[in-house]
């Protein structure tokens, strides 16, 4: 069996002489290496095909190119010399080579208070491309976070004034009685709306630097209020607390981000889009901003 020349179809020419723009293998599964992690990946690898003549390229060259990243630190020089490999085992059939990667980075996170720790797990994407030469690296990266409407909580300071009033408008103020009043439901007649937000990141990058978690960091810095992991009362009381002191509309984290990455020097452009799952109604508020780098 083996004495038989085996078929090679990706040889032959094709039927339809056509180039095309992207050809090869979605959902590979990879254990990939990041912050000394290793973390379980899913790869799409492939190359254009700009021999319209040639019937196929070979997948088999660009699973194996993958190998690389086994053993090394993800880096964009790890990612481009991959995306080199594509190319050099493509030579004659392509000229663009490309590579996304997606995973779960896990990151421990203390609790706001308590001597308590979590792990909190942050959806990426990892795309890289080497077209006409250019190599380009891109982050997709999706921060979870908490936040307080500033409109709703000023109606609600509102209605707890005017219950105020109902209740002491006619009677001498005695300390006592209006600190008790404060710890009952009627020194808080009203709640402002808040809702689980997430802000979804996708960045140019720039240099020889991944930068994931440090984006995730300076994200989650910006917002002020990210989701927690371990939670005893004593946190979520501070978790109250740091909402209390940081409303926030679409717009304010829009630009709140906005202006946290442009201070990194690992990010070239972004696009950046915040939704706002409002308990309010049944639709999202949405917020987005772009920025590019000019290089002086
Ligand atoms: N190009 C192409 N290959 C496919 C596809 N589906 C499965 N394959 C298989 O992928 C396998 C690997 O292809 P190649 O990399 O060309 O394998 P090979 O010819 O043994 O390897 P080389 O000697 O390096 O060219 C082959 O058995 C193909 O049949 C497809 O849609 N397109």
């Amino acid at each position: 069996m083996n004495a038989l020349t085996l078929p090679d179809i990706a040889a032959q020419a094709s039927r339809q002489a056509l180039p095309l723009d992207w050809v090869g293998m979605c959902g590979i599964a990879l254990p990939i290496l990041i912050d000394g992690q290793r973390l379980s990946a899913r790869a799409d690898a492939g190359v254009s095909l700009d021999d319209g003549e040639a019937r196929g390229i070979h997948m088999s060259r660009l699973y194996l190119a993958l190998e690389m990243l086994e053993q090394q630190a993800l880096t964009p020089a790890l990612l481009r010399n991959v995306l080199q490999r594509f190319l050099d085992t493509h030579e004659g059939l392509s000229k663009n080579a490309y590579l996304r990667i997606h995973t779960d980075l896990l990151l421990k996170r203390p609790a706001l208070v308590s001597p308590l720790a979590g792990w909190k797990s942050y959806p990426v994407s990892i795309e890289a491309r080497l077209e006409n030469q250019m190599f380009h690296v891109e982050l997709k990266i999706d921060v979870t976070y908490s936040s307080t409407c500033p409109c709703s909580a000023a109606l609600a300071r509102q209605l707890i004034q005017q219950q105020f009033l109902e209740d002491f408008g006619n009677t001498p103020l005695q300390h006592e009685d209006v600190l008790t009043w404060l710890g009952s439901a009627n020194g808080i007649v009203a709640t402002p709306h808040s809702q689980r937000s997430s802000a979804q990141l996708h960045v140019h990058l720039q240099g020889e630097h991944l930068a994931l978690t440090d984006l995730i960091n300076d994200a989650e810095a910006a917002l002020g209020t990210a989701v927690q992991t371990a939670v005893k009362r004593a946190d979520e009381q501070a978790f109250a607390l740091a909402n209390g002191q940081n409303l926030m509309f679409c717009e304010d984290a829009a630009r709140r981000l906005n202006l946290a990455l442009k201070r990194s020097d690992a990010v070239k452009a972004f696009h950046l889009k915040v939704i706002h799952a409002e308990s309010l109604h049944a639709h999202d508020a949405v917020a987005e901003s772009r920025w590019t780098r000019h290089s002086a």
